[in-house]
């Protein structure tokens, strides 16, 4: 049952807060119901607030994603976003109350000093997560930042700080902080372990916002770190970008980490009784027991990795899966990851050099996800490598053979690719020794009660949720969508309906669950009083013609994002804001 509204005043947002202009903000509690929203949220949703009290967040925004804190637990990355033509950053977060999370909070806040208060909270908790923040960011030149060990002697600096005292690194490593900045506050920090929160200081006639925290270690201070940001708007937002960045390429590597010698799909976990399927589900069987490459084809969400990996287990092979997603990875770190780099490699380089994803894949299966994205120059090490089944690390001289079954797949259409150079043929030759294409979902609409029935189980599990069953005419509705985002857009879209449908206690799914269907999600075209206002015209064009383009070029983004003749960063907040992320 809910909490009472006056429960969950205790955990009320400060008045100040929520009457910020500056601020659009949304408190939900556990169940998601909204209990609080302010005025500048309701402006942004063209709303008045009883319209929104009370109701389930995902009624009010269909892609919100406090649902997700809700069940995680914990705070979101940070998000930038464009609100009518002003920089935001989104911040989520949980409410915890004797350890249990009683709800959530949803801030977009507009980039100003309060935005660049969030950044710095948020680079002391990335620093907690991780440890230590990383070097990209430490040696920002927006960021001043410096720490210091137990007794006060510097560790390190950053070159930022370095260069606005005109020192050399040999200068201050080693000093005590009182030698080099005679005001500084650290031996304070180390004195009391407390933390400074948000202190605003003016460096070299510039605002700057300071944090300094202790460093515990075992419940020991064993040092403190003292950083500040320049309060230029422009170049928080390039700090920022910096932040989404590294917690990219960490989610990356954490993806990476939880992906790796690990496949959990088997062939009976793949549904579906239509004839292609079942014939190319038959193929892969057959061809499990064989070294050959295999090329999968597909659009994105119709189950290529899923494929890969009951090969790969069906086929028992001793070593482990290892994917590999070519195009979330930038060129430069793309050969070091495939291939691995000896020590002395390039600045930065591990000591004793690192195992690339080929050797790491020894005697089991290397799945190459997204080849059409893999940069020419690589595809030219790929296919020397699949000839002559050897690889030599960067910055080595030594071949290594490798024993490794190659998968990959693609979302693209290889072939005009070929066409258009931007694919080499001989490397398309190579890889399409066998090929398995995956039908699209709308060619299969027989699999989709099958597919609702398996999907709904796993997901009132994953949920603890307990809505079994689904009403004809929603199922009816579900055969009569097209599915551009295929059988992954049919589990997002069944996870928020079930949300929904649990929500308000109902064990059966009905049409209303599906409102980004039925078109409630879209702001409406009429305002009340039945004229059109300009804005919410333009925005349902502007939605419309990229989920259009987005579907015609199959969810290819940088395609959409030149066809429409933007930048594919603004493709991609343009999506975040009207939640056409599957
Ligand atoms: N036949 C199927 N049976 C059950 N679940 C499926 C099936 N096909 C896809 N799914 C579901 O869809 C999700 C997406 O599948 P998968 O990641 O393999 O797609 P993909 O084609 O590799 O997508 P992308 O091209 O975007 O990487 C899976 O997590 C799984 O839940």
């Amino acid at each position: 049952m809910s909490k009472s509204v006056d429960s969950f005043n205790l955990y009320k947002v400060s008045e100040a807060m929520l009457d910020n202009p500056f601020m659009a903000c949304v408190v939900v509690d556990e169940h998601g119901i909204i209990r609080f929203i302010n005025q500048a949220y309701l402006e942004w949703l063209h709303k008045d607030r009883n319209e929104v009290m009370e109701k389930h967040i995902l009624e009010v925004t269909p892609h919100s994603k406090l649902p997700e804190v809700l069940r995680s637990g914990k705070s979101d990355p940070l998000d930038l976003w464009t609100v009518n033509d002003r920089e935001t950053i989104i911040t989520r977060y949980p409410l915890i109350k004797d350890e249990q999370t009683i709800g959530a909070v949803g801030q977009t806040i507009f980039l100003d000093k309060a935005g660049a208060k969030i950044l710095m909270k948020k680079l002391q908790t990335m620093e907690k997560e991780y440890e230590t923040v990383s070097e990209v960011l430490v040696q920002s030149p927006y960021l001043i930042y410096v720490i210091v060990d137990k007794a006060g002697s510097i560790t390190f600096m950053n070159q930022t700080y370095l260069h606005l005292l005109g020192m050399k690194k040999e200068d201050v490593v080693g000093k005590h902080i009182l030698d080099i900045t005679p005001h500084s506050k650290l031996p304070e920090v180390l004195r009391t372990g407390d933390i400074h929160e948000i202190d605003t200081w003016t460096v070299n006639g510039r605002d700057t916002i300071i944090t300094r925290t202790p460093i515990i270690k075992d419940g020991e201070i064993t040092g403190a770190v003292g950083r500040s940001l320049f309060l230029d708007m422009s170049q928080a937002k390039m700090l920022i970008n910096k932040l989404q960045e590294t917690a990219k390429e960490l989610n990356y590597y954490r993806e990476e980490f939880r992906q790796l010698y690990q496949a959990r799909w088997q062939f009976d976990d793949l549904i579906g009784v239509n004839p292609e399927f079942t014939m190319v589900k038959s193929m892969a069987q057959q061809l499990a027991h064989t070294r050959s490459t295999i090329l999968i084809t597909g659009e994105s969400g119709t189950g290529k990795e899923l494929f890969a990996q009951s090969i790969h287990n069906q086929g028992g092979q001793e070593g482990p899966f290892v994917r590999v997603n070519c195009a979330a990875l930038p060129e430069n770190l793309l050969e070091s990851e495939l291939f691995g780099y000896e020590e002395g490699a390039f600045t930065g380089a591990k000591k004793g050099g690192k195992p690339g994803k080929f050797e790491l894949a020894k005697g089991g299966t290397i799945f190459l996800d997204e080849i059409g994205d893999m940069p020419i120059g690589m595809q030219t090490k790929l296919l020397s490598v699949l000839q002559e089944r050897v690889i030599e690390r960067v910055g080595g001289t030594n071949p290594i053979s490798i024993k490794v079954r190659v998968i990959a797949a693609s979302n693209r259409d290889l072939e005009k690719m070929v066409a258009k150079q931007e694919f080499r043929e001989d490397l398309y030759y190579r890889l399409n020794v066998v090929r398995l294409h995956i039908p699209p979902l709308r060619e299969r609409m027989e699999d989709i009660p099958l597919l609702v029935n398996y999907l709904m189980a796993g997901i009132n599990t994953h949920l603890n949720a307990n809505v079994m069953h689904i009403s004809n005419e929603a199922l009816h509705m579900l055969q009569n969508y097209n599915w551009p985002g295929n059988v992954r857009e049919l589990q997002n879209l069944l996870e928020r309906a079930i949300n929904l449908a649990s929500l308000k206690q109902a064990a059966c799914l009905e049409v209303q669950h599906f409102p980004s269907l039925t078109g409630e999600a879209l702001p409406p075209a009429v305002s009340e009083n039945g004229r059109t206002t300009l804005n919410d015209s333009v925005q349902r064009l502007e939605k419309e013609l990229i989920e259009q383009t987005l579907k015609s070029t199959n969810y290819n983004k940088s395609q959409t994002a030149k066809e429409l003749g933007i930048n594919k960063s603004v493709l991609y907040s343009k999506m975040r804001k009207y939640g056409l992320f599957d």
